[in-house]
């Protein structure tokens, strides 16, 4: 894509991105095609939770290396609620430990997940690299890469359907929404 030298209007700009979003977000990976088609088998779910928990638990901790780089204290207070919706609050567990419950529906040891040992080496890469990168480029390049997270509603929804027809529990469903909802 041609970068753009116009200022947009606020609806052009997201529209923008979206159609970004539709061309290159994760969801068109082959593998999610087969998680989200319930392709997968039990074992490869699994493998899935244990490795998507590494990224679930890097992000707070990518926006607070985000946070540490800003002076304006308005920014820092509308970013702060992206680690809350993680690590939780008093009145609210926290995406994290939703996930670990979802490990222990699907059949996983959640003290085993959330050690991380079971992780493979690229995803630890991978996602390493993402908390780097916020860590260390602009600030405005660490804005950009975290509007991921506008996409990620869908993916999830799609996903809920596809693992629930490969784990069919009440409880798989209700950790899978709560997880990442
Ligand atoms: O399950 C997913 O596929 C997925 C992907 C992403 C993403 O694309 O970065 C996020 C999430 N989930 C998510 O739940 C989430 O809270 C989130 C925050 C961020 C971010 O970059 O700040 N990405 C994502």
């Amino acid at each position: 894509m041609s970068p753009q030298r116009t200022p947009q209007s606020r609806d052009e700009f997201e529209a923008r991105l979206r159609r970004i979003g539709a061309e290159r977000y994760h969801d068109l990976h082959p593998f999610h095609d087969r998680l989200h088609g319930g392709g997968c088998t039990p074992d490869e779910v699994r493998a899935w939770v244990i490795n998507r928990y590494y990224y679930q638990h890097s992000i707070p901790k990518k926006d607070a290396a985000f946070m540490s780089r800003v002076d304006d204290p308005a920014l820092r207070r509308a970013w702060r609620s992206r680690i809350e919706d993680h690590d939780g609050t008093d009145e609210n567990e926290g995406g994290i430990r939703r996930w670990l419950r979802l490990a222990e529906a699907v059949g996983l040891d959640p003290d085993y997940v959330a050690s991380c040992d079971g992780v493979l080496p690229t995803t630890r890469f991978a996602v390493d690299a993402y908390v780097r990168y916020v860590r260390e480029k602009t600030l405005l390049e660490a804005v950009a890469s975290s509007l991921t997270e506008l996409f990620a509603p869908k993916i999830h929804a799609n996903r809920i359907e596809g693992c629930c027809g490969i784990m069919p529990s009440p409880m798989t469903a209700r950790c899978l929404t709560s997880a990442t909802g």
